[in-house]
């Protein structure tokens, strides 16, 4: 164990030199920072929260009507591999269709569904990328104390936004030595994670971090993980002014999309698909 603590970011400041320093430094060095001083109102996440609460106390059967828009976009449960997360998921945030596709599957309420419009609004306009929406429930017993609720993985798009548990840590994060370090619950802030995206479109210098949510205490821990995943048109390239000599071009251009087959294909179920994963490798040029 190193001793360090993951970076924050102050919205508020960002404009400033310095806390830009510290962005560039967070996404090179961790690939993960906490956001605070962000515009989304404390209430607001309160609210989506209860929600969230309310949509995992549905019975099985109905979260079961929560069908995969993509690949892995919908409802999984306990698996093998993963027995303790159980999930429903919304693809993708900018479509009104998705939105009342997921409300009426999980016979959401005209209130629950405007919260979650409002918590998506906030970011579901960037640069007409698709982002996607998974809320997470880890069943955390006395028996399943120090079993992992997801396994280490690495996610797959450019920016994942977590609203993890205000209350309940659990969640790991791989420092530059290669140890996992404890995220501790911190109520009104959120936590970035870079993926595999940001690291092909950085020529490699932003880390895709690679982390893991362990059960530490018996009681249910909830999470909001909103994926900005890539561009919907055109290629993942690094700009110009990332690629020198130096820095020769690591990964071929690619779509999001050729990059999501390849994943999905190489990890035919979901336990594999939580797993890290090396699709990467596949896309490299040097
Ligand atoms: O539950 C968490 O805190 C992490 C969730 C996560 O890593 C994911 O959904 O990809
Ligand atoms: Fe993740």
């Amino acid at each position: 164990m190193t001793g360090e603590t993951i970076p924050y970011i102050d919205l508020e400041k960002i404009s400033e030199q310095f806390e830009c320093n510290k962005l560039r430094n967070a996404c090179e060095k961790w690939g993960c920072f906490r956001i605070i001083n962000h515009s989304i109102p404390l209430t607001l996440m309160d609210e989506m929260k209860m929600v969230v609460v309310a949509l995992h106390d549905l019975p099985m059967d109905i979260k079961k009507n929560n069908k995969d828009v993509i690949p892995g976009s919908g409802y999984f449960g306990p698996s093998v591999f993963n027995p303790l997360i159980e999930s429903v998921g919304l693809y993708d945030m900018g479509s009104s269709q998705a939105i009342q596709d997921f409300c009426s599957q999980l016979n959401a309420t005209p209130h629950q569904r405007q919260i979650m419009e409002t918590y998506g609004i906030l970011d579901a306009d960037f640069e007409d990328w698709p982002c996607q929406y998974r809320i997470n429930n880890y069943n955390f017993t006395s028996e399943t104390i120090g079993s992992f609720g997801a396994s280490a993985h690495i996610d797959s798009g450019f920016l994942t936004i977590l609203q993890d548990d205000e209350n309940v840590g659990g969640l790991e994060v791989m420092d530059n030595y290669g140890s996992f370090v404890s995220v501790a619950p911190f109520h009104g802030a959120l936590l970035a994670n870079l993926g595999d995206i940001a690291r092909a479109w950085s020529n490699g210098r932003f880390c895709n971090v690679k982390h893991r949510v362990l059960c530490k205490e018996p009681t249910t821990r909830y999470s909001i993980a909103t994926f900005m995943l890539g561009p919907r048109k055109g290629n993942v390239e690094a700009p110009k002014e990332l690629v020198d000599h130096d820095h020769p071009l690591l990964y071929r251009p690619f779509t999001y999309e050729e990059y999501r087959t390849l994943r999905v294909s190489d990890n035919n179920d979901r336990d594999k698909f939580l797993q890290a994963c090396e699709v990467l490798e596949l896309l490299r040029l040097v």
